[in-house]
């Protein structure tokens, strides 16, 4: 697959998103138990190399990557691009960690590889970005800048979370035109239950789950316990095998 495949193209308009309006994708890869990780989070690879390669070709069709603080510390993630051709040079996508008291790691491997490889910023690599509670202490602040990372101070909602009715402005005052929220489960959850902007528009425009034939058994759920209820009725725009996967791409109706 040394193209974008042609049905991301066609069901996941990106392309014609703004900066006024930015394009916002739900994505995650599951087992047919509904898992996305193992016990005590345990990263599982259920993607075969046809669909990840497709996650790679949908982390370039977006400006950003967003996934939250439990994540970066569970997967220590690079979320990059690179399993795509390198003779392509196309724009690696903005890591955006949502991360409200600033658990962030600075010992992270996004954070290291920005710092420790000067001559791949822009070509394969971006600087990480931090979303916080604006009540986290400036001296937490300074030390994650010192370290390199960019933090971005917002206002929390009554559960201390950034609030996902906010993220289409907090995109749009970064200059972003589209995100791909990759997890974990939490962060999929409650971007799940937002349905929609402060204009009254549905808040995710696109939801693409790789299902992988195996089983997990005791693990991570696609959301967590308790939190299958409210969830929103999604239309199925297309379905694709790829390998021993099969990818669904749905929006929410
Ligand atoms: N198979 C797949 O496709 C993927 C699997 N995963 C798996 O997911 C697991 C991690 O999931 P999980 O533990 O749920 O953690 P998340 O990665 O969802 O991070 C949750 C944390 O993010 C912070 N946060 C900030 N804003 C929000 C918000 N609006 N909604 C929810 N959380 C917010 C909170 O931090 P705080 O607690 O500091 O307030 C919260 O605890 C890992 O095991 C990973 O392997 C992850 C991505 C993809
Ligand atoms: N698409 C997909 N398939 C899987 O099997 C996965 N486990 C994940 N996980 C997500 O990818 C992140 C890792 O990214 P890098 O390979 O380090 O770039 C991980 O943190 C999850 O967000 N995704």
């Amino acid at each position: 697959m040394s193209e974008l495949p042609r049905f991301l193209l066609d069901h996941l308009p990106t392309a014609s998103a703004t900066t006024s309006r930015p394009h916002i994708t739900v994505t995650w890869a599951q087992s047919l138990d509904s898992k996305i990780a193992g016990p005590d989070g345990q990263r599982v690879i259920l993607s075969g190399p046809e669909s990840m390669l497709m996650t790679h070709w949908m982390r370039s069709m977006h400006d950003a990557i967003l996934i939250g603080v439990n994540t970066l510390i569970l997967d220590n993630p690079r979320l990059q691009a690179n399993l795509l051709p390198p003779s392509l040079s196309l724009p690696p996508p903005q890591p955006l960690i949502l991360d409200p008291k600033l658990r962030f790691p600075i010992t992270s491997r996004i954070l290291n590889e920005w710092n420790t490889k000067p001559d791949q910023r822009g070509k394969t690599i971006r600087q990480p970005w931090i979303i916080c509670g604006d009540d986290v202490s400036p001296g937490r602040v300074k030390e994650v800048e010192d370290a390199g990372a960019r933090v971005i101070l917002v206002k929390l909602d009554e559960k201390g979370h950034i609030p996902p009715s906010s993220l289409p402005s907090i995109l749009t005052s970064l200059g972003l035109k589209s995100v791909m929220i990759e997890g974990g489960s939490k962060v999929l959850s409650t971007f799940l239950h937002c349905p929609t902007r402060g204009d009254g528009s549905r808040l995710v425009d696109s939801v693409v789950v790789t299902v992988a034939p195996m089983f997990i058994g005791e693990g991570i759920g696609v959301v967590p316990e308790g939190e299958d209820i409210g969830l929103p009725v999604l239309k199925t725009v297309h379905t694709e095998k790829m390998g021993k996967d099969a990818v669904m791409v749905c929006e929410v109706e």
